[in-house]
């Protein structure tokens, strides 16, 4: 059971770095997340890994116990009938006791159970006249029951707690919730230090007659519960796994909308979305409650939250229809009919002459019974209806274009935005086809995919990414829906679901970022709220690297110019490839090597146009290319490589670049992308580092630097003595048993190619069955804030712009 320790949990929706006080929640378990004792067992599994002690449980009936209930009522005429399926129930509930429980821990429960089948069997006798709703609530009884024992017995104490006990309503006010006793009830009723298993869908008047709460009524027991204990998250957790922006048995390119604002909930709920009905969301105005729907079958799944959020979830747009509507007509109605028919039926439109009304036929009948007692003369149709709902679609010029022109071929009857502006309506004298459903999905919703960009590193080139950041949002088509939600250094971090404002971002981090760990990080990383997730790691830390195996297991992408992962092991590399490519996680790593030259993408494009790289040799290194071209005994080398260090060429630590280990690296992330399989121990590698420096400290090696100058000035002269030059040289080639591959220092000739660069320079000399007697060459700077960020940014850019062409199909798990 997770207890928390500490008084403090941490925040799942904004921030969730952010520590929050305790509060109660409450979880609510559909009828098919209770229908056997196997999913019984998973929804205790979920209990454990999710809620705390003091939280609610609410539960439905176990699988079809609601409707073994109303059958027997049924049988009021059928003594026979009856009997046997009285049995039935009886045997199905002890079955699933007897297969959770041992004999001692299920005895009580099964006595109980027996005095409970003698009182429906007296009721029968009574022909169910006055307890109709007792029986009914039985289901939910077992159910709260049951569980509760189970937790008691493998998880924590835990206390059933039967719903008319609590929840109160008025018979003298159209049986509206007394809040005032039901919340004095719920406080006496619940146990601390308990888990609280509360049974959904009943409620009492106070006579102590029961109530059922109609159709979906356990979620409106959750979210009353929720409502009345001041809790702040709600999850319903049921057979579906979020709500989508169009029915995915329909529209299989709908989206998860994993976060949705309250009030476009609520008009989703209205309009008769088959998850969120209007009930549920009520109780959800008065404090900030959370609601969260989750599948119980993938309880890992992100689902869609409910609740206040800024501009990025009001985005949200989605598509919903209604084939079973009935439009009344009538010239008759007055504000007393007009009012009863706004409180009683739910109406989905209200014309504005008032002279028409549209409802769900579930209610027509009474409806229409009511008008004609009222003796109004009025007609009816059936209609349907497509919807695009969204936080204030109806004032959206360019989606009310986009769905009128989905609907060029359609009949009409009507076309309306509703009155509170989150929905456009098209109401239909016939049903509405998948295929103008899907039309109208395609059309409304295509570039409504939101990418989240988390940016680790903020460092030399980190903080010049950041700064380009804001003119490519808004310059760059393909990054018109991409938010910047995290930023990272070694120590702290700020992630803000709702987006982070990219022109002041790094005076909020530096203002709001919080201490984390890595732990904290992917936790958050494993549940964010966006179609599509890019890491972009500017740090130079290996440790940081680790986590890309996590990433790319989540289906994050990552935009590296770390190059650690691409240098690491064999295996390491090789897995991270196929947890990639298994889980479509993109991996981009152009600045990896030659900074924004685009050098992998040549390699990659030779690669596919099916040439094969024979030899890749060159000056790799920016610093080195630097250093070497600008030494020529008037500065001692130590002073060059302060100089390297403040124009942002070098490594954070230099000594990465005078070892090699940079090259070496870069060397092999250039042959693993021409197809070759090697180590980084595989590339001989000269390190111009001296013993004595290698062992201090960043600072204490700039300081001693001066201890390098010596052995650079004797080998420039060394060199001039050859009529030569000196670089750093990366040479990689084919050979008949493998490869040979090596870095390290040589003295050129003032003609070769590799000696006239202009300092900074990289050079990449490709040597491939088509580029042989002529290589191809990639020639520019290697290194720097500027080139480096604009390769991060060129990534992101190419990165976008393949997101935005994939189809991503949805998997109906568990939707019926
Ligand atoms: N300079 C260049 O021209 C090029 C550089 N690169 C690569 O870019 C990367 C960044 O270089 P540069 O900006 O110069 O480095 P800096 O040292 O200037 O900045 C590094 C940043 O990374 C952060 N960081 C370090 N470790 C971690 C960690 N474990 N988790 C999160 N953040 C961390 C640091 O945070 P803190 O301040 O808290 O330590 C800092 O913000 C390097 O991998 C480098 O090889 C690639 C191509 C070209
Ligand atoms: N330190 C590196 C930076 C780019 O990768 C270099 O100098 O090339």
């Amino acid at each position: 059971m997770q207890q928390q320790v500490q008084n403090i949990e941490y925040s799942a929706s904004l921030n969730p770095l952010k520590q929050v006080e305790v509060t109660t929640n409450v979880h609510k378990f559909g009828g098919s997340s209770l229908a056997n004792a196997q999913c019984i067992n998973r929804v205790v599994e979920i209990i454990k890994n999710n809620a705390k002690l003091n939280d609610f449980i609410v539960v439905s009936a176990n699988g079809k116990t609601t409707d073994q209930l109303f059958s027997l009522l049924e049988c009021v005429d059928d003594k026979d009938q009856f009997t046997v399926q009285l049995e039935q129930l009886k045997n199905d509930q002890a079955a699933l006791i007897n297969e959770l429980l041992d004999s001692s821990q299920a005895a009580q429960l099964l006595q109980q159970l027996d005095k409970d089948i003698t009182f429906i069997d007296v009721e029968f006798s009574n022909a169910f006249t006055s307890n109709r709703n007792d029986v009914l609530a039985f289901g939910e009884l077992w159910s709260a029951r049951l569980l509760a024992t189970v937790l008691s017995h493998n998880v924590c104490q835990a206390n059933a707690i039967d719903a008319r006990n609590v929840f109160i309503l008025d018979s003298t006010n159209n049986f509206q919730l007394n809040e005032q006793l039901s919340k004095q009830n719920i406080n006496a009723e619940k146990l601390a230090n308990h888990l609280n298993i509360f049974t959904g869908f009943i409620a009492s008047d106070e006579l102590g007659n029961s109530h059922t709460l109609g159709r979906n009524g356990s979620d409106y027991s959750a979210t009353i519960a929720a409502h009345l204990l001041n809790a702040k998250n709600v999850t319903l957790w049921t057979d579906v796994n979020g709500v989508y922006s169009a029915d995915p048995r329909i529209v299989n390119t709908a989206r998860k909308l994993f976060r949705l604002e309250n009030s476009v909930a609520k008009e989703l709920g209205r309009l008769g979305n088959p998850i969120l009905h209007a009930n549920t969301l009520k109780p959800l105005t008065t404090h900030n409650i959370h609601l969260n729907v989750a599948s119980s079958f993938e309880p890992q799944d992100s689902g869609t939250e409910i609740g206040a959020f800024g501009d990025i979830a009001k985005s949200e747009i989605s598509v919903t229809h209604n084939n079973e509507l009935i439009k009344i007509d009538s010239d008759e109605f007055d504000a007393r009919i007009l009012e009863q028919i706004n409180t009683r039926f739910q109406p989905i439109y209200q014309c504005q002459n008032k002279t028409c009304f549209v409802i769900s036929q579930q209610f027509a009948d009474l409806a229409l019974h009511y008008l004609q007692e009222q003796g109004i003369k009025f007609s009816i149709k059936n209609v349907s209806l497509i919807a695009v709902v969204g936080y204030q679609i109806a004032n959206r010029g360019e989606i009310k274009a986009r769905f009128k022109r989905a609907l060029k071929h359609t009949d009409i009857a009507q076309f309306v935005g509703s009155s509170n502006g989150h929905s456009l309506l098209a109401f239909f004298e016939h049903e509405s086809s998948v295929e103008l459903i899907n039309n109208v999905h395609s059309q409304v919703t295509k570039d409504s995919r939101n990418i989240g960009v988390v940016i680790a590193g903020l460092g030399n080139i980190g903080k010049r990414f950041l700064e380009l950041l804001p003119a490519q949002l808004a310059r760059v088509h393909a990054l018109e829906n991409v938010h910047l939600v995290g930023l990272a250094t070694s120590k702290k971090a700020l992630i803000n679901t709702d987006g982070i404002e990219v022109n002041q971002a790094l005076e909020l981090f530096q203002k709001d970022g919080l201490a984390y760990n890595n732990q904290l990080l992917l936790e958050w990383l494993s549940h964010h709220p966006y179609d599509e997730l890019v890491l972009v790691d500017i740090t130079p830390s290996e440790q940081f690297s680790n986590l890309y195996q996590a990433f790319f297991e989540q289906g994050i992408h990552v935009i590296s110019a770390n190059k650690c992962a691409g240098s690491s092991s064999t295996a390491t590399y090789n897995k991270l490839l196929s947890t990639q490519q298994s889980t479509g996680s993109q991996w981009l790593v152009n600045t990896t090597v030659g900074a924004g030259l685009p050098v992998n993408y040549a390699i990659k494009d030779l690669l596919n146009s099916g040439d094969t790289i024979n030899e890749v040799a060159g000056i790799f290194s920016g610093t080195l290319s630097w250093l070497f071209s600008n030494f020529d005994g008037s500065l001692a080398f130590s002073e060059l490589l302060q100089n390297a260090l403040e124009q942002g060429f070098t490594e954070p630590d230099p000594r990465d670049d005078l070892s090699g280990l940079d090259v070496q690296r870069k060397l092999l992330i250039l042959a693993r992308l021409a197809g070759f399989e090697l180590e980084l121990e595989d590339i001989e590698c000269q390190n111009l580092v001296p013993s004595s420096l290698i062992n201090l400290s960043v600072d204490e090696f700039l300081t001693q630097a001066n201890e390098l100058d010596e052995y650079f000035a004797d080998k420039l002269l060394e060199a001039k003595q050859q009529n030569g030059c000196l670089r750093y040289v990366a040479r990689f080639s084919k050979t008949e048993t493998g490869y040979r591959a090596k870095v390290g220092l040589e003295i050129l000739a003032n003609a070769h190619a590799f000696a006239n660069l202009t300092p900074c320079d990289n050079i990449f000399l490709l040597t491939t069955n088509w580029y042989q007697d002529n290589p191809l060459i990639i020639q520019g700077p290697g290194a720097g804030r500027d080139v480096t960020a604009g390769g991060l940014h060129s990534d992101l850019v190419n990165l976008c712009r393949e997101l935005a062409v994939k189809t991503k199909e949805v998997e109906i798990k568990g939707i019926n």
